[in-house]
């Protein structure tokens, strides 16, 4: 696989998932970095977005319910290149009927290299990085190197 620079912007396009058990942590950790956050663009699986808008005030893009294929468009806008950052507290204690989904969206965030926090430590560490609010370029896959590769 051949690799090029990508720029992620100064303002990150982030994107906010929670299963339901870790829905309060996320909107806590939401309220702590309400600052930081209201200046980034926000986005969320259905449910997700929803407690956050109402709990914290913050503006959250809706996407579809995780189990309904939310988890699959996230995979898609980062195979896009549409997110920059994937904060995403899965619950390690429960099973989910669309477990095939949440490891599509962690690999598909590690193919496209954009950072992710599975937790509130984590998340901390991440949001308070001075790499948030500056352009910062990071090595994504070269998808036309590849393609001709494929001819
Ligand atoms: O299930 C989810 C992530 O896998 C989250 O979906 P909701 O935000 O709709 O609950």
């Amino acid at each position: 696989m051949k690799f090029m620079l990508s720029k992620a912007p100064k303002t990150k396009k982030i994107a906010l998932v929670a299963h339901d058990h870790m829905k309060p942590v996320l909107s806590r950790w939401c309220k702590k970095h309400h600052d930081n956050l209201k200046h980034q663009e926000l986005f969320a699986t259905g449910t997700t977005a929803n407690v956050i808008a109402h709990e914290t005030g913050l503006k959250v893009e809706p996407l579809l319910s995780g189990p309904l294929g939310g988890d699959q468009q996230i995979g898609a806008r980062i195979a896009q290149q549409q997110l920059d950052v994937l904060i995403f507290f899965w619950d390690p204690l429960e099973s989910m009927p669309h477990d095939p989904d949440v490891k599509a969206l962690l690999r598909i965030a590690a193919v496209w290299n954009i950072p992710v926090a599975c937790n509130p430590s984590s998340a901390d560490y991440l949001l308070t990085s001075p790499m948030l609010t500056e352009q910062y370029e990071y090595r994504v896959p070269d998808y036309e190197a590849y393609q001709q590769s494929r001819e």
